[in-house]
């Protein structure tokens, strides 16, 4: 057995500009290409995705067809459907790049239901960004329909859905027992299908992917936790003049900067939430944020990224 590796793929590694499928399997070819790097250096990879955009869009496509005889699908099922999506095309690109380097490895997506908290206060305050980007006057004209938009950190507004917190994940052992087995798992894609109490019922919402990843990582026992995003490091004064890069940083330290609001919520702050809570539950163990484009450093051995321990 090599070392548990939950690795968590932020948007950039999905989508960019171009929200086809064409377009969004190629960015999963490259990022496949990455991800094997850390098969290859010897690790057992646990990967987990977003979904905000393709979620966003896909209600916005059940919007555009509601009908009696093609009634739109509940938040819940969206999400089930972009695991379903998303994790079609990750497979097939992770199980080709793996039979391009000759790594004897199954893949398999694993539909993954995340349970919450019936009374989770974030049921009544919407505030997971999902879909495209909208201007303010776009925005406004969606708002007079009952939706809520927020502005997303600087770039642009989008819509808001409830985003409770992950409590536990009916699929962990199903993915342990696979990892074990030696297969490389695609799960709780989307942050999980949204499920409350004893019979999982599904339930509108979307869960932020960071948190859902660093529990599925604690329920697992991960050595390490890595959140990918678009940036090599977290920085302090992020985009202005003073902006500091972190390396190394102590669970104490990244309290005292979240307190002073350097990291923008509905962005970087649920990644240093979810890599603080790892940290906390796991003290000898490691929280690593950086970009897809640094994994190769860390297959020489070397540091990288925002690096967090207790
Ligand atoms: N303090 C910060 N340090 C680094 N990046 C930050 C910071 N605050 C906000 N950001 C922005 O947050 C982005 C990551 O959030 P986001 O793009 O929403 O995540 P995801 O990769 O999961 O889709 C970074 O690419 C960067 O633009
Ligand atoms: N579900 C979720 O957190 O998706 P994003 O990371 O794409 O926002």
């Amino acid at each position: 057995m090599g070392k548990k590796v939950v690795v968590a793929l932020g948007g950039n590694a999905i989508l960019s500009d171009d929200a086809s499928a064409k377009a969004q399997q190629e960015a999963l070819v490259q990022t496949s290409k990455y991800l094997v790097q850390l098969v290859q250096a010897g690790n057992d990879l646990i990967i987990s995705h977003g979904n905000g955009p393709q979620v966003g869009n896909l209600l916005l496509q059940q919007q555009a067809a509601n009908s009696e005889k093609n009634p739109a699908m509940p938040l819940d099922t969206c999400v089930a459907m972009t695991q379903g999506s998303i994790g079609y095309w990750l497979s097939n690109a992770m199980s080709n790049e793996l039979a391009k380097k000759e790594i004897d490895k199954q893949v398999a997506t694993v539909l993954t239901q995340v349970v919450v908290d019936e009374n989770d206060p974030a049921f009544k305050n919407p505030s997971k960004p999902v879909g495209p980007f909208l201007t303010k006057e776009e925005a406004d004209e969606e708002m007079k329909s009952g939706a809520t938009f927020k502005e997303d950190a600087g770039r642009g507004w989008r819509k808001v859905v409830p985003s409770p917190k992950p409590t536990d994940i009916h699929e962990a052992s199903t993915i342990n027992k696979l990892v074990n087995s030696d297969v490389v798992t695609i799960s709780c894609g989307g942050g999980g299908i949204p499920v409350v109490g004893k019979s999982l019922q599904g339930v509108e919402a979307v869960i932020d992917k960071d948190f859902a990843s660093e529990k599925l990582a604690d329920l697992v026992q991960a050595d390490t936790f890595i959140i990918l995003t678009g940036v090599d490091n977290v920085y302090i004064n992020y985009g202005k003049e003073n902006e500091k890069k972190l390396e190394q940083v102590t669970v104490a330290e990244l309290e005292e900067y979240k307190e002073q609001g350097h990291f923008a919520p509905g962005s970087m702050l649920p990644k240093i939430e979810a890599a603080i809570s790892f940290a906390n539950n796991n003290p000898e163990k490691q929280a690593i944020i950086t970009s897809l484009e640094n994994l190769g450093k860390m297959e020489q051995n070397e540091t990288i990224g925002t690096v967090i321990t207790k």
